[in-house]
């Protein structure tokens, strides 16, 4: 039995896709979604989506992070997967949709993908730094010089402190560069290292960022490319309206026979 898939990737944030409207994909299995995901022995990326059909949606995205673990909401994924719908036929330029964190809605604007993120109610600040939900959790430190950085380290440190136990969180430095534009780089639980984009991340930087002032929407620079956040902040604290929008593109597609994986 061979595997076919997509590989899409949304600033550098890639991931493997698979049509699963009319397959059974054993995603139950750890070791065969970690290898497809492994960048030497694998198709290689920073996590794995199936798209399904669903009674009362347009269609249903399921995420795995690389390490074989069901994810939780992933907002690059998300753009990927409504891409992926669009080519597919699935959908026209517009989207609703089921994901880890519920219903979404999103929109195809010529190489962009718009995408309606959930309210977020509260933000926990921890000394300087912050702490919020966005579809998965992160935590948010404004830094310097975001280039000078080691992620991996002072990432790894924050991942796996004990505040954050076995459900540990993904962790994001932020620069700011100027009024309205920020720079990013994650540290990605599930990948267990820096990846070049992460949505939901970005999201939280953003938002984090109108906490300190800066006027919706934010643009954000990543090491992948460039995305856009745009938000209303309640007045009793929380976000609604949040649209994280970027570009989401395929890369190549292929078949993988299950016995090399
Ligand atoms: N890359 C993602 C975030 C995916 C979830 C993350 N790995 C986790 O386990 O929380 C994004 O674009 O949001």
């Amino acid at each position: 039995m061979a595997i076919s898939f997509y590989k899409y990737q949304g600033t550098g944030n890639d991931f493997v896709m698979v049509d699963n409207r009319k397959h059974n994909f054993p995603a139950d299995d750890e070791a065969l979604v970690k290898s497809l995901c492994d960048r030497r022995t694998g198709v290689g990326a920073d996590g794995l989506i199936l798209l399904q059909n669903h009674p009362d949606y347009d269609f249903e995205m399921v995420y795995y992070n690389a390490d074989g673990r069901v994810g939780s909401m992933c907002g690059n994924g998300a753009r990927c997967t409504v891409r992926f719908a669009r080519q597919l036929g699935v959908i026209e330029d517009v989207a609703c949709f089921l994901a880890a964190d519920g219903e979404h809605q999103a929109s195809v604007e010529r190489d962009l993908i718009q995408l309606k993120m959930h309210d977020v109610k509260e933000v926990e600040q921890i000394g300087e730094d912050f702490y919020l939900n966005t579809g998965s959790p992160h935590y948010v430190r404004f830094v310097e010089d975001v280039e000078l950085l080691d992620v991996y380290e002072e990432g790894r440190a924050i991942r796996y402190n004990e505040r954050f136990n076995e459900v540990g969180t993904n962790v994001n430095f932020v620069q700011r560069l100027s009024d309205n534009e920020i720079f990013v780089r994650t540290y990605e639980r599930g990948v267990e290292d820096e990846t070049l984009s992460c949505g939901t991340g970005v999201t939280a930087a953003a938002l984090v960022a109108g906490m300190k002032g800066m006027q919706s929407p934010v643009k954000v620079k990543v090491l992948g490319g460039e995305l856009q956040v745009a938000f209303e902040q309640h007045e009793t604290g929380g976000f609604k309206h949040i649209y994280l929008m970027g570009p989401a593109r395929q890369v190549f597609s292929g078949t993988v026979p299950l016995q090399q994986v």
